[in-house]
């Protein structure tokens, strides 16, 4: 081991259900990656915040845990949620407060159609679905705002307050603009539903057309929502690009990911552009308590997670390495359930590893 190379210090948070398969199987990839590669060294701290912690202690993320998460280069994270635990409660009780506590204002979702993968729609080839979803991640539809009253009688009234901040919309718009830039087809669609809500979605319109003139080379268009799903579906190659509202982005990339072909091969990175605190990588999809304990649950997007925070990190070529191999191993059909394989997580992760000793050993 070469003393000067860098040490990337990573917390890893399991969570709960499929996401301690997978987060457990992405770090044996990283494992071997590393050791392939010889440029870098990767030290996982693990922390055991999940539902069965807050049976037990009455806390997911103990005090002092957010401070502990700061002194890392990036967090992996897995899932949170538990036929145990209200929805709501594990949610705000462990993956909120981190992406709102360490000012990780944009969810990146990209999604596009693996090699050897097929979309439900019909005639829908690889060239045609390769999307951005760029989702406001600190505020909007999932602020925290609200209460109930009268709770328990049958008077109970409660709200829920979506709150836009004109400085929310315009850090994630300008993250989405530069996104869109990047790409070769420069053209950025704008998600809202300001016709039925007229307050916080038209300022969100606004912001995006007062900034559009500044990025002269996207191509821009609006969409509400509704027709969004449509032409999601119907005309997958018309996108390239996309911002969204919290709630927004959240519905529309799962639809995304269904329509590449799994919710189980999604990635996402909650990050803090301005690195003032780590940025945290996991896959769109929750714990999935249907299959958790089978060891069927697909890897594939958890390992396209930490492909995207080598990239965060600085390390592009382990990144496409990483990426070559998931490739290589969803094209010889070496697959979970859900992308119409027989493998279980384990042999498709088995599969990953001798992918990447393949492509870094010769
Ligand atoms: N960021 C997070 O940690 C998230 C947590 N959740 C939580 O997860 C729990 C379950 O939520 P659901 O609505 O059922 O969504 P889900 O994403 O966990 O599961 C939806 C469906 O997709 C399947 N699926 C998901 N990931 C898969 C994978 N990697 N391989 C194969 N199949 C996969 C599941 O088996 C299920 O049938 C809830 O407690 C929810 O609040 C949901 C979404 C995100
Ligand atoms: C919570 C959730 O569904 C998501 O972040 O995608
Ligand atoms: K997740
Ligand atoms: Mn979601």
């Amino acid at each position: 081991m070469n003393s000067v190379q860098k040490t990337y210090r990573i917390a890893s948070i399991p969570g709960d259900g499929i996401g301690v398969e997978i987060i457990k199987q992405t770090i044996r990839v990283l494992k071997r990656l590393e050791e392939l590669l010889g440029t870098f060294n990767i030290e996982f701290h693990n922390y055991d915040w999940s539902s069965e912690r807050y049976q037990n202690t009455g806390e997911y993320i103990p005090t002092g845990g957010l401070e502990s998460l700061k002194n890392h280069d990036a967090i992996l994270f897995g899932a949170v949620g538990s036929v145990d635990v209200a929805d709501h409660i594990s949610l705000w009780g462990l993956i909120l407060p981190i992406r709102k506590m360490l000012g990780q204002y944009v969810n990146v979702r990209p999604i596009r159609i693996l090699p050897g993968l097929s979309s439900p729609l019909k005639d829908c080839s690889i060239e045609d679905l390769d999307w951005v979803m760029i989702r406001e991640n600190s505020e909007g539809e999932y602020a925290g705002q609200g209460g109930i009253t009268h709770e328990g009688t049958e008077y109970a009234i409660a709200n829920d307050v979506a709150v836009f901040t004109r400085q929310g919309i315009e850090r994630t718009m300008r993250f989405a603009f530069e996104i869109a830039l990047s790409r070769p087809r420069k053209h950025l669609t704008m998600v809202t539903k300001s016709n039925a809500q007229r307050h916080g979605m038209v300022l969100w319109d606004k912001v995006f057309h007062e900034l559009a003139p500044h990025y002269p080379e996207v191509k821009t268009d609006k969409m509400l929502v509704d027709a969004m799903t449509v032409r999601m579906v119907l005309k997958p190659r018309s996108l390239d690009t996309i911002v969204a509202t919290n709630l927004h982005g959240d519905i529309l990339s799962d639809l995304a990911a269904a329509l590449a072909g799994s919710i189980g091969v999604a990635p996402s990175s909650n990050l803090n552009p301005t690195r003032q605190f780590p940025s945290m990588f996991e896959p769109i999809h929750g714990s999935a308590p249907d299959i958790a304990g089978l060891g069927v649950a697909n890897p594939v997007g958890t390992f396209w997670c930490a492909a995207e925070m080598l990239a965060w990190m600085g390390e592009t070529k382990a990144r496409s390495s990483l990426m070559k191999a998931i490739e290589c191993v969803c094209a010889a059909g070496v697959r979970t359930k859900d992308i119409q394989g027989t493998s279980n997580t384990f042999e498709v992760t088995e599969a990953v590893i001798r992918a990447l000793e393949k492509e870094l050993t010769n």
